[in-house]
């Protein structure tokens, strides 16, 4: 497992992770969410001791990663993808990884196949395509068959089958008994691979749940309903004392009383019912709900803001309503976007 503890890091001024304290467990995907600047990527460096944390520790199966002899053989990771050795063919920088790690050369051929990269195998890497790069630092963390792997953001740059294929691995390699730790903006991709979810906001923990409480806890669920006998169907939930609002296209929607009880409430009374379905917000409402606060970056909605007319090539733009003035001003589309002052 992974244990972090009062983990914290700053950057001058910047608190980048603000005494995280939590643990990763074996035999699930965990899920790492945040918004853009929250403190994800600085984290896995610091579990991978790329980092030097300003306060706290990072253990790894009860090991700080100073400690662990070959480390590859204790946790794998995916950071970056491009950041392989463009000169080396995919076959020899994995060869050099496996060599510093004690780690035997047919491993090399084993996670080439793994990934499907085998026929590309004595190509350079600098070639790669992103996809391509992915699916070679997959084999990286893969190499020296550790218990705990992290994976930031590896569905970057996969096709769906590629995504499909990575869930899959990451699912098999948890019910193996590892750790499974990744970071994902994709909530749809995050929701069906994770079981168990961190979510940080600013450098700090504001969730370490399962992911079906993190959605029920952080989102409204409800039941529509669309009758063509609307007004009748009203009467008869406020006679049995139940609210029901009326949502912007006709349904209704109530709160807190099961789909079931209300199908058999509208049967006994002969009311026609054209829908009842019990909605359940995605993750990523419940995501947007819970990190609304802790978002740094907003862009406005809407159409980008065409150049003023006349504007020559280079020109500031207006300054945005609210800004302080002397302020340096984002640029171009910047305009648009400011950073939230919280
Ligand atoms: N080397 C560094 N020097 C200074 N500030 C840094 C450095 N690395 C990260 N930061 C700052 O620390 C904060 C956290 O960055 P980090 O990359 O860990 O966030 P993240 O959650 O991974 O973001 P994203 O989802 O956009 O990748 C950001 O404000 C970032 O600007």
């Amino acid at each position: 497992m992974i244990e972090l503890e009062g983990l914290t890091k700053h950057y001058g001024d910047k608190v980048a992770v603000d005494d995280l304290t939590f643990t990763v467990r074996p035999g699930i995907v965990t899920g790492f969410l945040g918004p853009n600047g929250a403190g994800k990527s600085t984290t896995m460096r610091m579990m991978l001791d790329l980092d030097n944390p300003t306060a706290g520790t990072v253990r790894i199966d009860g090991k700080h990663y100073r400690q662990l002899r070959d480390p590859l053989t204790y946790i794998g990771a995916l950071l970056e993808a491009k950041s392989v050795h463009g000169g080396r063919s995919a076959a020899n920088h994995l060869l050099c990884l496996a060599q510093s790690n004690g780690i035997p050369r047919g491993r090399v051929s084993e996670v080439l196949d793994t990934v499907g990269l085998s026929a590309v195998a004595k190509k350079r890497a600098k070639g790669f395509s992103l996809g391509m790069s992915q699916r070679l630092g997959i084999a990286a963390a893969l190499l020296g068959d550790p218990r705990v792997l992290l994976f930031d953001e590896p569905v970057n740059g996969l096709d769906p089958e590629g995504i499909h294929w990575i869930r899959n691995l990451m699912k098999n390699l948890a019910s193996q008994g590892r750790t499974v730790f990744v970071s994902s903006h994709l909530m749809s991709e995050m929701a069906l691979t994770a079981e168990h979810l961190i979510v940080i906001g600013q450098g700090r923990l504001m969730a370490d749940t399962s992911m079906r409480d993190f959605i029920q806890q952080n989102s409204r669920s409800y039941v529509r309903m669309r009758s063509p006998e609307r007004e009748k169907l009203l009467d008869l939930l406020h006679s049995e004392g139940i609210d029901a609002a009326v949502a912007g296209n006709g349904s209704l929607e109530v709160d807190g009383v099961p789909a079931d009880r209300l199908g058999e409430l509208a049967a006994a009374h002969q009311l026609v019912l054209h829908e009842l379905s019990p909605q359940q917000a995605s993750l990523e409402e419940a995501f947007m709900q819970l990190t609304a606060e802790s978002v740094e970056y907003h862009a406005h909605d809407g159409e980008p803001v065409p150049a003023q007319a006349g504007a020559a090539p280079g020109a500031r733009t207006p300054e945005p309503a609210g800004a302080r003035p002397g302020e340096p001003q984002p640029s171009g589309w910047g305009a648009d976007w400011q950073k939230k002052r919280s």
